[in-house]
């Protein structure tokens, strides 16, 4: 059974899913400019009695933004649905920015997340320069002035040839402006990287073999940095391994979750 539901937080419209209370629960946070609709492909994948809780962080698909935001925010509106949902032991799977927010959950919720997986994250992503060139010109003249930079980032050449492009394409486009320039202001403040050490959790680290947003470089210096990790890199695939190559996501999630 899956439940889609609204809950207002703070004057702001939270979207959520939420499929099966069996454990265990499956925690998905989201990469900036995707809705929950960017873990379809893997959850289609994972045996349906899995717990499945997944979200639209403010200002992205369904749910609305606010005026200042931060990843702390951000981990806030997770564990307002943690809280209501009783969910004592649970796996935190972050994409890229959603990365950022479960490295928060796994200090925050020590005890309850059993397993980490980030996928195509980092510790600090990109400069407060890059940053604030982004949140000028979306602000200024709009996602749409940089939605090709940013889908050949997301995606290996190859997929940008295929149908299911012009969805992601459609996903970006939509995304409002100021949800979007408000999720970069929290990217660009966030530095992580003195933390890392105190993340416990059995982590699986991931990225995308053709990831020019994350590079693996960078990923896999982030991975070295955590007490307990694997890293792995998956191939024929950018910034989202999960909408390319969601069959070598899953596989290296089973793994994962058998230790
Ligand atoms: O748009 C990008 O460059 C990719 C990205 C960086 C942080 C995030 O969540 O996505």
């Amino acid at each position: 059974m899956t439940y889609e539901m609204f809950t207002a937080l703070d004057g702001v419209y939270h979207s959520y899913r939420r499929a099966s209370e069996n454990a265990p629960t499956l925690v998905f946070a989201n990469s900036l400019g995707t809705d929950l609709r960017v873990w379809d492909r893997v959850i289609n994948q994972l045996p349906e009695q899995w717990g499945i809780l997944r979200q639209d962080k403010r200002g992205h698909g369904l749910s609305t933004a606010c005026d200042e935001m931060s990843i702390e925010t951000l981990a806030d509106d997770v564990e307002v649905l943690l809280d209501h949902y009783g969910i004592s032991s649970f796996v935190g799977i972050g994409l890229s920015v959603g990365g950022l927010i479960m490295q928060r959950l796994a200090l925050r919720r020590d005890t309850a997340m059993s397993h980490l997986v980030l996928a195509d994250t980092a510790a600090k992503i990109g400069t407060p320069e890059m940053w604030n060139q982004r949140i000028n010109t979306v602000r200024s003249e709009g996602i749409s002035s940089i939605k090709t930079a940013i889908l050949s980032r997301w995606f290996a050449p190859t997929y940008q040839k295929t149908q299911d492009f012009t969805m992601w394409e459609a996903m970006l486009e939509r995304t409002p402006d100021e949800g979007y320039a408000q999720v970069c202001v929290a990217i660009r403040d966030a530095d992580y990287r003195a933390d890392l050490g105190q993340i416990t959790q059995p982590t699986l680290v991931v990225v995308g073999a053709e990831d020019s947003s994350t590079p693996p470089e960078l990923v896999e210096e982030m991975a070295h940095n955590l007490p307990s990790s694997v890293f792995h890199k998956i191939n024929h695939a950018g910034h989202l391994p999960c909408v390319e190559q969601p069959a070598a996501f899953v596989d290296l999630l089973h793994q994962h979750l058998a230790t």
